[in-house]
């Protein structure tokens, strides 16, 4: 321990008791989050408006991809312990995660294959192939690194800095969130933007080409700091002697499954045969907390949920804040702006106060109210769904068809269809009819299925007897034939003026238009050229602008944030404390595998359940997650804490001691003294926090 003590001081400069070297690891932390969640933040609406999957899809391989991005850090782990070192093995994969976002980033570049330059990829394929590969290669590197380089920043940190190290995991927690917030911020913001060589489209190469640039400066910023590092040496697998022992004493038990041999304590104490009292005694630590593990992904499935449905809920939203307007994508960000808040929030004020009045808030506990916090969270996203689901326009089923019938001329009119009661209609008006059976295709108004949260759909019906020219300052829609429509054209949300032609007369009209609305504008037969013609136009909305405001997020936000506060970092924490010295990393990569499981659950709820309803998936999940936390609590409360440093001291000392004695009575002596410690330590524990759970 000197010896690497020593080693850490010759190599980094120390500035205030810190080593130099963890600055490094720091900025790595805030670049690397900064290109995963900046990448995620867009990543379900890339696959919606570019690659024009629905939101089932984009849901599913949103999840696909998070989980993937939790299973590999087992793999990351076991490279990094076995065979590179830890060092190597970030800087290794992070060259793999910046391939994997150049790749995202020259997928969404949509010129690449738009040959009839209409704006639209002419091949999709590739660029399906192109982003899977992109997303494969990312969860490999972010996942792969993510054990790596925590644990580095803390081998950086010597016996003695207890403190600093804490210190450190808590900058480190932050730089996460920091990084969060930036990017959630800005890549929506560049995604909005439009770019492309022959046409304009929104810019999602940039909201994924920055996110890529700035791995490379993780990876740079991560290669400067290398003189400075301490490299510990890989100190072999000890993921895959974990799992040779549980093997072993599993095929030892089964051989002598036969009455005539006598029972032992443990399962795993069938292992000690062949394998150290020591070990076996941590693998016995780690199982019973990789037990209580079991129902924790239910809380990272209604977590997780955040990048997508709730995402794809906030592009039926308004993100009209006066001054601001937020995009859907950016609602994400309120998640770390709270983090941010709230974990100092906590820590200094109301874990303080509930242990001032008496109470007892264990880890396991503040777990538990964190699941709770989440459900909570879920109900509320239900809610907005319902009042979302009251202003959704009323589309017509696959076995209907939508007609729209519109009065162009100066007196009101009968209509008369097939099978239903005559009507009035006034003049000027719309009156919009959904018929249970399809219509021949030239004899309806084409009607656009779908609209886009950041562009509004219009249109123009010419009801004069002249044909009428329409354009914007951005663009000129067209002669309009007299009695004729025009098709569809999209334009940005907000205030449009259009300038109305016919030969050298104009007028203009103005109008506002609303997020994710789509309008038929009719232009009236008593329009006159050279005066006001705001009066002669009729505006008819096909489809209802957004009008349930996106603040009504806020709640949802604010209870999965705080459930995340209670559930994640003091979860982190509980599986550091618990684990035996030597199987922190198998802890950390277990935590990790809960998220991964997690993101698994959303794929086979979502299918298993075919909810049509939003808010009734929302109310599943939620329901859920209450069933698992009520089993959860039931766990935690026959869960005993344990001390695993001084356990493992005493075990030492005592295999000494007690090593002749072990030998006639295989399988006593280490489980009573693993039994006695822990209860000791639990007493101790009892005596510092009073409770059991
Ligand atoms: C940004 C978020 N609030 C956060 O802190 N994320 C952590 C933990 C993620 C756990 C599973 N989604 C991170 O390391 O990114």
């Amino acid at each position: 321990q000197e010896w690497e003590d020593g080693q850490r001081k010759g190599k980094s400069k120390v500035v205030c008791g810190y080593p130099l070297s963890i600055f490094f690891i720091v900025v790595n932390e805030f670049c690397e989050r900064f290109s995963y969640y900046g990448m995620r933040a867009v990543l379900v609406l890339y696959f919606k408006y570019f690659l024009r999957w629905d939101d089932d899809l984009a849901t599913s391989i949103y999840h696909t991809f998070v989980a993937l991005c939790y299973l590999t850090p087992i793999l990351g782990a076991i490279v990094a312990d076995s065979w590179l070192g830890k060092f190597k093995t970030i800087i290794y994969l992070s060259i793999v995660y910046a391939v994997g976002q150049v790749a995202m980033a020259v997928s969404a570049i949509h010129d690449i294959t738009d040959s009839d330059r209409d704006g639209t990829p002419d091949s999709m394929t590739f660029h399906i192939v192109l982003s899977m590969v992109g997303l494969f290669l990312i969860a490999l590197g972010t996942g792969g690194i993510k054990p790596c380089v925590a644990a580095f920043g803390g081998d950086q940190f010597g016996e003695h800095q207890d403190r600093q190290r804490r210190t450190f995991f808590s900058v480190f927690y932050l730089c996460i969130n920091g990084g969060s917030l930036l990017s959630t911020i800005i890549t929506p913001v560049l995604r909005a933007q439009e770019c492309g060589i022959y046409s304009k489209q929104k810019c999602y190469s940039l909201a994924f080409g920055v996110p890529a640039a700035l791995m490379v400066v993780a990876l740079v910023v991560f290669i400067i700091g290398s003189g400075m590092y301490y490299k510990a040496e890989p100190q072999g697998n000890i993921m895959l002697d974990v799992c040779k022992c549980i093997g072993f004493a599993i095929k030892n038990r089964y051989r002598h499954r036969s009455k005539q041999y006598p029972k032992r304590q443990h399962w795993m104490d069938w292992a000690e045969e062949k394998y150290d009292k020591l070990l076996i005694a941590q693998i016995k630590m780690v199982l019973k907390v990789l037990f209580l593990y079991i129902p924790l992904p239910m809380f990272w499935t209604l977590f997780d949920q955040k990048g997508s449905r709730w995402t794809l809920q906030a592009t039926t939203m308004d993100g009209n804040f006066g001054a601001l307007v937020i995009q859907p994508d950016q609602m994400q960000t309120v998640n770390p702006i709270l983090i941010l808040t709230l974990v100092p929030i906590m820590d200094s004020l109301i874990y303080p106060l509930i242990k001032k009045c008496g109470l007892n808030f264990t880890p396991l506990k503040r777990m538990t109210v964190g699941m709770l916090l989440a459900a909570i969270a879920f109900v509320c996203a239900a809610l907005v769904q319902i009042q979302i689901d009251k202003t959704l326009p009323t589309f017509p089923s696959t076995s209907q068809s939508q007609l729209k019938l519109l009065n162009m001329g100066s007196n009101s009119v009968t209509v008369k269809l097939p099978g239903n009661d005559a009507l009035i209609l006034p003049a000027a008006q719309v009156y919009p009819f959904i018929n249970n059976s399809e219509i021949v295709e030239n004899q309806a108004i084409t009607f656009v299925g779908f609209t886009d949260y950041f562009l509004v759909y219009f249109r123009f019906v010419n009801g004069m007897k002249t044909a009428v020219n329409v354009s914007t300052a951005a663009a000129d829609f067209g002669l309009i034939e007299p009695f004729y429509y025009s098709n569809y054209s999209q334009i940005k949300n907000g205030k449009a003026t259009f300038t109305l032609r016919s030969g050298s007369q104009s007028c203009e009209y103005s109008t506002n238009f609303g997020f994710g609305s789509s309008y038929t504008f009719f232009i009236h037969s008593t329009l006159v050229f050279g005066s006001n013609c705001q009066d002669s136009v009729t505006a008819v909305e096909d489809i209802k602008p957004n009008s349930v405001h996106m603040a009504l997020q806020i709640p949802q936000y604010f209870f999965i944030t705080a459930g995340e506060v209670m559930f994640s970092v003091t979860g982190l924490e509980f599986s550091y404390s618990q684990a035996p010295s030597n199987m922190k990393a198998v802890l950390q990569a277990g935590w990790l595998f809960t998220v991964a499981i997690g993101n698994f659950i959303v794929l086979i709820v979502a299918e298993l359940a075919k909810i049509p309803k939003q808010w009734a998936e929302y109310v599943l999940f939620a329901s859920l997650l209450v069933a698992v936390c009520v089993i959860f609590s039931i766990m935690a409360y026959f869960y005993t804490y344990i001390d695993p440093t001084e356990i493992e001291a005493q075990f030492k000392k005592k295999i000494n001691e007690d090593d002749e004695d072990d030998k006639s009575k295989p399988g006593k002596a280490e489980v009573e003294m693993v039994k006695r410690d822990s209860i000791k330590c639990h007493d101790e524990y009892d005596k510092a926090t009073q409770t059991k759970m």
